[in-house]
């Protein structure tokens, strides 16, 4: 497949296209982000690489770092951490309160910000240094020990986090935050402040393409049981109250974020990351999913 011929042209296509969506500004900090960014980075299981853009740039990944977590967790507890939090759609935004009342504290997915946040705190409660034994995951993923948070953005989503506070001490309420609400809303915010760039996170979701199983370094992170539970998630809440839309779209697992960053998967081919700052009204990159639909209609394949 010539895949740097298909993103060449998807680089080409876009360049003229005005762009719609708006930059997050909830978190301060990724509202001084350049709306213009752009950048896409394939890699496939032959371990090619294949890009275009500000592929090599940081940025704020904010919920794709969700899977990262989620993945820990499922690690470290196993199949306990379905009693706490369920596996269905939402349907609501990534930031809604409102199905918790209903639904007992239980959260309806693992990355609405609920479902994240009961995530956080099993991680908070497994791990004496929860922020440095995720960083130690990303760097035996990736190869990469350069991976790190960004302490300002952590510091500007914190101080004006006025939904998740409510959200994690809503769910403390249920009796389903175990630890202390600042403790496990500071890993949180950091998790989110992860910065890595396109090319990082194509090499990190490379597990989720073949079998839990790294390309270079082949080591086994996640059994191929574990892998097909969180490309479901991705697949069905991945994108929150637009997951039956992506899948229309572009019909692959993927995870966005609201710095811009979309990641998506095609088990036993690629991962593919994208990058562009303007969302669109769920929160999505209204550009990454237009790329990633021209991706699979060029590429002549999704998982349908
Ligand atoms: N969808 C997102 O990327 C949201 C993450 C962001 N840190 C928040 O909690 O609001």
């Amino acid at each position: 497949m010539e895949y740097q011929k298909i993103l060449n042209q998807i680089e080409k296509e876009f360049s003229e296209t005005k762009l719609s969506g708006k930059v997050a500004s909830y978190i301060p900090e990724l509202a001084k982000v350049p709306p213009d960014k752009f950048g896409m980075h394939l890699y496939d299981r032959e371990a090619q690489h294949y890009c275009f853009g500000d592929s090599n740039e940081r940025f704020s990944i904010q919920s794709i770092s969700k899977v990262f977590t989620l993945a820990l967790a499922m690690k470290v507890v196993g199949d306990d951490l379905w009693n706490r939090i369920d596996v269905e759609p939402s349907g609501d935004p990534f930031n809604s309160l409102s199905q918790l009342e209903n639904e007992g504290g239980i959260p309806r997915n693992p990355f609405i910000n609920a479902g994240a946040l009961v995530v956080a705190d099993v991680l908070v409660t497994h791990f004496s240094n929860p922020k440095a034994a995720l960083l130690t995951f990303l760097h035996e993923i990736t190869g990469d020990q350069t991976i790190c948070y960004d302490d300002t953005v952590a510091a500007s989503e914190e101080s004006k986090g006025y939904r998740n506070y409510a959200l994690a001490n809503y769910l403390k309420s249920f009796g389903n935050i175990e630890n202390d609400v600042e403790e496990v809303l500071d890993f949180y915010f950091h998790q989110c402040s992860l910065a890595m760039s396109c090319k990082e996170l194509a090499q990190a979701f490379i597990i989720f393409v073949n079998e839990g199983t790294t390309l270079e370094s082949d080591r086994e992170i996640l059994t191929a049981q574990q892998v097909k539970r969180i490309n479901a998630l991705m697949q069905t809440c991945g994108f929150y109250d637009e997951a039956g839309e992506f899948s229309f779209e572009v019909g692959l697992p993927g995870k966005s974020g609201v710095g811009g960053g979309i990641v998506a998967v095609h088990p036993n081919r690629y991962s593919v990351a994208v990058w562009s700052p303007p969302l669109n009204p769920k929160g999505n990159s209204a550009l990454g999913m237009a790329a990633l639909e021209r991706l699979t209609a060029l590429t002549g394949f999704s998982i349908f």
